[in-house]
């Protein structure tokens, strides 16, 4: 089953990836979206049922993040996944870079891991709360957490020397952090929605 032509998939990233959708990109994306259409009909990934706006909002913000991340990221973790954003989509962009998913509903969970399973992605899935991670990441990066504030803490005892904090969130999100960021750049498509990262300093 295709639920998209990947010309139409490849017209519709077209914005969030300025530079073109590199070649099999669209591909796996497409299996995605299936997975993730039979999977939402009984499990709650996302209240998006569109397929064109769930390639747009979900597949296309991801890679526009992806896009974003400093060259030199090795391991990036999605600290509350569900779906599978933006972390799978930054994974099929950046097949060199692991990406470990984490995320506490087991059903959710075991999406992730079909989606991993079935696209032949190198992907890690913790099917618990990230606190209990005993790993550390050159980026942490976290899309419509809720309590984002209350999750910085979190996610920040989780980025490794050196490393970057990238929230996918909303502009008056990020001014209410007043913390420096090294950019904060306007999703395509969107009103208030940006991509912002931050360096992390370790205390001690
Ligand atoms: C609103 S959803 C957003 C999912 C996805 N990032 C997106 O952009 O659509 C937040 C997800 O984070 C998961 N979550 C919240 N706190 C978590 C934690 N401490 N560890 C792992 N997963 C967590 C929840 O189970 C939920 O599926």
């Amino acid at each position: 089953m295709t639920t998209l032509s990947l010309e139409t998939m490849e017209s519709l990233l077209q914005p969030y990836l300025p530079s073109g959708v590199p070649a099999g990109v669209a591909e796996k994306l497409s299996g995605y979206l299936d997975l993730l259409l039979k999977w939402n009909a009984r499990t709650n990934l996302t209240a998006i049922r569109q397929p064109e706006e769930m390639v747009r909002r979900h597949f296309g913000e991801s890679l526009f993040a992806g896009g974003l991340l400093p060259a030199e990221t090795g391991t990036l973790l999605d600290l509350g996944s569900g779906g599978g954003f933006p972390g799978i989509p930054i994974q099929i962009l950046r097949p060199e870079t692991a990406v470990t998913l984490a995320e506490s509903q087991g059903k959710k969970a075991a999406f992730l891991r079909e989606v991993v399973r079935t696209l032949g992605l190198k992907t890690a899935v913790w099917g618990d709360r990230a606190e209990k991670l005993a790993e550390s990441f050159d980026v942490v990066a976290m899309r419509a957490v809720d309590k984002m504030q209350e999750m910085i803490p979190v996610a920040e005892k989780l980025v490794g020397p050196g490393g970057y904090l990238m929230l996918l969130t909303t502009r008056v999100q990020v001014e209410e952090l007043r913390r420096p960021a090294r950019f904060v750049v306007p999703l395509p498509g969107s009103v208030d929605g940006v991509v912002a990262l931050f360096h992390v300093e370790q205390a001690g």
